[in-house]
């Protein structure tokens, strides 16, 4: 090793020493912009927000001055309470990140419940605060279990109609808010077959659609698959009281043309309810949400669960390692992305939390009108590929360089 290679491991060292810290913080920082504000000069900061957040309709971004009930709701019950206005003022927005409320050995009803009474203050708090459309986390009603892949946690599983459905019908109507409840579903009707879902509760507490997830992991502990198939439900977009909005699951955020397909369909405000831990896709997570925004002309809003689940029995990921009885760190970090490319600060990597937004949907024109990506687009020329890229018989349109292929002389 010369001297460069060593500083280098050395580095790499205090780095997974310093960012495996077992709270979940970033060397004792909440988030990375905690980190940021706390370190850096505020001249500095101003800058560094600048170019790592944007700016909104080219100025800083704004707090909103939120009611005192919201504020003693989150420090009684323990959760972040972040405030960021976009002006002027159209829909405000909620997310809500959190951790499990009970060990997953505990009986299965009891976990579930638990973690309603966990979120119960949470979503006062979003009613308090006028919030009109609010999004849940992947499969909040229970522990984030399809990495063990065995059949018991099917039990969490309920219709569009059930238990979690009813409970936040509640809410719906008692804070005329529109709420966005990714769970597992049992579809009764076909059999039983098990679904990740996204059901749409409407501001009067009613069902207007549901949503199933389109792309499926196989990746490291994602066992997904052993659970339940592709979503067969398209691409919907639900009009809804505050705006058109649609729900991309998790995994489908590394996929282009399932954020576009959303975005032809005329969303304003994609979703993205998920469970992703730090070592698999950290470095992707505030990327592809921005860029989704940026590139479909609406605004995103992604939401990771909180915390260590451990599970009862070990399993392993199938690529040696050694058997495991947990994920790793579901790092939070849930935020807001905007069309014009500016973002929230996130929420905590490792704390409950409720991320509260004020935004314009008339941005998403404008950003249309401002850098026509629709106009644009071309898309006549990849439905042409597509479809040929789709046949057995396809061969990619590739020139080879014809001196690579002649006998060296
Ligand atoms: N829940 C889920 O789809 N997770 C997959 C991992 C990832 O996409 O980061």
């Amino acid at each position: 090793m010369d001297k460069n290679e060593e500083e280098i491991a050395a580095q790499n060292g205090n780095l997974e020493e310093s960012s495996s810290t077992k709270d979940g913080s970033i060397c004792g920082y909440e988030s990375l912009h905690h980190l940021l504000s706390v370190n850096l000069k505020p001249h500095l900061y101003k800058e560094v927000s600048r170019l790592l957040i944007g700016l909104n309709c080219g100025k800083p971004l704004e707090l909103i001055a939120l009611p005192e009930a919201a504020k003693a709701l989150s420090s009684k019950h323990d959760f972040d309470l972040q405030e960021l206005l976009r002006e002027p003022q159209v829909v405000r927005v909620g997310l809500i990140q959190n951790s499990v409320a009970l060990p997953t050995t505990a009986p299965l009803l009891d976990q579930k419940r638990a973690i309603f009474q966990k979120l119960k203050p949470i979503i006062d708090s979003a009613g308090a605060s006028g919030v009109n459309i609010l999004c849940l986390q992947e499969a909040w009603m229970m522990p984030f279990a399809f990495c063990t892949r065995e059949k018991r946690w099917c039990e969490f599983a309920e219709p569009v109609d059930g238990e979690s459905t009813r409970f936040l019908q509640e809410y719906a109507r008692k804070y005329n808010m529109v709420i966005i409840s990714p769970i597992l579903e049992r579809d009764v009707n076909h059999g039983e077959t098990l679904w990740n879902t996204a059901i749409i509760i409407g501001n009067h507490g009613n069902i207007i659609g549901k949503h199933r997830k389109n792309h499926i992991p196989r990746v490291g502990d994602f066992n997904e698959s052993t659970y339940y198939m592709e979503g067969n439900t398209g691409h919907p977009v639900f009009e809804t009281a505050y705006g058109k909005i649609a729900v991309n699951i998790c995994y489908g955020r590394h996929h282009p043309m399932n954020w576009l397909a959303f975005g032809l369909n005329g969303a304003e405000i994609v979703f993205n309810p998920s469970a992703t831990v730090g070592e698999l896709s950290e470095p992707m997570w505030p990327i592809e949400a921005r860029n989704a925004a940026i590139a479909n002309s609406y605004f995103v809003g992604s939401i990771n669960r909180v915390g260590t689940e451990t599970f009862p029995n070990p399993f392993t990921s199938g690529d040696g390692k050694p058997q495991h009885a947990d994920f790793g760190h579901f790092y939070g970090s849930s935020h807001f992305s905007a069309p014009d490319a500016s973002c929230t600060p996130s929420l905590s990597r490792y704390k409950d939390g409720l991320l509260i937004s004020d935004m314009d949907l008339n941005l998403c024109r404008q950003l249309k009108d401002k850098w026509g990506f629709r106009m644009t687009a071309r898309y006549e020329l990849y439905a042409d590929l597509l479809a040929r890229y789709l046949k057995p018989d396809f061969e990619p349109q590739v020139i080879s360089d014809p001196l690579l292929h002649k006998k060296s002389l």
